[in-house]
């Protein structure tokens, strides 16, 4: 346990020797949507019910509720502090690496609640993928960093396959094809960006989560990931917690807005929240009018 679950997730993947048990939660995570839970539409990949979390005595999110929809990109946007970042840490159970986040409510994968005892937080994260704010690849060769997690799984397949692919999705190929055996770490912010986004591609997850994954980027760096985020779409669910607001306005096709108390105000279509919202205090986020 630590205060820091970004540094605990990066050693608890690399740590992770996969059981048998471990691969039946697999399964039973990426079940049919009509394995468990709630009914509901079958593009909907991952949905919030009343989620509320807790760090010790406050409460940082209220009453969330949501669908998010398959093979699209869903923004979270929102002032400092309202939440966005432990909502995207609920879905694949990071927060359960923080010892002061309690969490109530359902979230369901595939309508399997990922919240219930017979799942296990690893394999979670392997179907439910992460990218961070600040590029943290690991102190390993280009080709390891994105085949790593398949060694630790003993995935099944042909590796050096699997890291050209991944790397062609994360639009870095071109420029690390003929130095896959350097360090990861002596690659550019922006590439090492998109090399954490190959490591995340790796293990072909359902859902990838990106929290704030351009705010330390220039804009060159930006504008790459940004159009890779919508490449990323066509093949796997995106969420993307944004600071940005005209990025979450050029990439996302649904938009959350969060604002302060942990409230989710307002959720629809990118093009509705930003031209016509329903909610007032949302207006009023979107023209600069507070946060
Ligand atoms: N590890 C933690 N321990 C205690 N409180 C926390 C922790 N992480 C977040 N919080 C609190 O929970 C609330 C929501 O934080 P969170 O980081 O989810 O907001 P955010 O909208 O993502 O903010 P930002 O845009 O600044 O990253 C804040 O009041 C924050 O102080």
């Amino acid at each position: 346990m630590t205060d820091n679950p970004e540094q605990e997730y990066a050693s608890e993947e690399s740590t992770d020797d996969p059981t048998t048990d471990d691969m039946l939660v697999e399964t039973d995570v990426s079940g049919s949507v009509e394995s468990s839970g709630p009914t509901m539409q079958a593009n909907t990949v991952v949905r919030a019910e009343n989620v509320d979390v807790w760090y010790n005595d406050e409460q940082a999110l209220r009453d969330i509720s949501l669908d998010i929809p398959e093979n699209q990109v869903t923004a979270m946007i929102g002032p400092s502090g309202c939440g966005k970042s432990t909502f995207l840490r609920c879905i694949n159970r990071m927060n359960d690496l923080i010892d002061a986040a309690s969490v109530e409510g359902d979230l369901y994968l595939r309508g399997k609640n990922v919240y219930d005892d017979d799942v296990d937080p690893v394999a979670l994260r392997r179907r439910v993928g992460m990218v961070f704010q600040s590029a943290n690849p690991f102190p390993k060769s280009i080709y390891d960093n994105v085949a790593y997690g398949l060694k630790i799984q003993n995935k099944p397949g042909d590796y050096d396959e699997i890291v050209e692919e991944s790397l062609k999705r994360a639009a870095l190929w071109d420029e690390v094809n003929d130095r896959l055996d350097e360090s990861g770490l002596e690659l550019s912010g922006g590439q090492q960006q998109r090399l954490c986004i190959a490591r995340a591609i790796a293990p072909d997850p359902e859902v990838i989560l990106m929290d704030e994954p351009a705010s330390a980027l220039d804009p060159v760096a930006t504008s790459q990931i940004e159009d890779l985020i919508s490449e990323l779409a066509e093949e796997y669910t995106v969420v993307i917690v944004t600071h940005n607001m005209q990025q979450a306005a050029r990439i996302s096709n649904r938009t959350a807005v969060f604002l302060t108390g942990g409230e989710l105000v307002e959720f629809d279509d990118t093009e509705k929240i930003f031209e016509n919202p329903e909610s007032q205090r949302v207006e009023d986020y979107i023209t600069g009018k507070f946060g």
